[in-house]
């Protein structure tokens, strides 16, 4: 039985440009939130639903148009949102998710150069009263995040992209975060795995 009287759990995502050791943080996230006695649901976007990671599927290996791109990434996290965020958040779960919205403005934005009104038309759309507690922004100079990302991986249609591109995506994500600064928390992804953890510690302390 649902327990009505659990108060809202929290909702944080992590953000980054590609290569900056945001997979790599999720896992012990999740595992220091647990040891508090959180139950944690672990997310990612796109995707996270049955038909997200087809849209997933869809977005990281077809060449399509922008818009059709910006729509597709809200369809799936108009889905998410529905099936796993809320239900998981009513619970008093809480939602950690691999990207949320921060990435839209930051690569259908930043990157692509769609224009930010018509991503924050979408956002007004799909979540209009639904906003991370916390994000998680793993930031590096864009040397060091291809460097990781050569070391490590097949590139998908995202990760082929230019410099240029992911010093874009890294702006916005930046200027977002000045914009909310109580928000967005930027990291700096250059230290240790280990250094990072440290930090992390704390500010899931400040948490709850
Ligand atoms: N602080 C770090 N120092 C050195 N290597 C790192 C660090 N963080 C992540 N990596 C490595 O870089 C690679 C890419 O990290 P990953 O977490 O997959 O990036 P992202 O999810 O941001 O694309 C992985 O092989 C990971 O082990
Ligand atoms: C959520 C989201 C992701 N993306 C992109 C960023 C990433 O390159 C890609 C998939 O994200 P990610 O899961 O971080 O890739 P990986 O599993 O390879 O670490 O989708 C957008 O362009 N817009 C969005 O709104």
């Amino acid at each position: 039985m649902t327990d009505s009287t659990a108060s809202r759990g929290k909702f944080i995502s992590f953000e980054g440009i590609d290569g900056a050791g945001k997979s790599t943080h999720i896992a012990f996230v999740a595992a220091t939130l647990e040891a508090k006695g959180k139950r944690v649901v672990s997310s990612r976007e796109p995707g996270g639903t049955a038909l997200g990671e087809k849209l997933r599927d869809m977005l990281l290996h077809e060449k399509m148009h922008l818009e059709t791109e910006a729509l597709l990434m809200f369809a799936s996290r108009r889905e998410h949102i529905a099936q796993v965020i809320e239900p998981a958040l009513e619970r008093g779960d809480w939602v950690i998710s691999d990207r949320f919205t921060d990435a839209s403005f930051a690569y259908q934005g930043g990157g692509r150069g769609l224009d930010r009104a018509k991503m924050e038309a979408l956002e007004q759309w799909v979540h209009p009263h639904l906003q991370p507690d916390l994000t998680l922004l793993f930031d590096v100079p864009l040397d060091v995040a291809r460097a990781r990302l050569d070391a490590t991986r097949t590139l998908d249609k995202f990760e082929q992209e230019k410099a240029d591109f992911f010093a874009a995506c890294r702006n916005e994500y930046l200027r977002r975060a000045a914009q909310f600064p109580e928000r967005i928390v930027v990291i700096d992804s250059t230290k240790s795995i280990a250094e990072t953890q440290a930090t992390l510690v704390g500010i899931l302390e400040k948490l709850g």
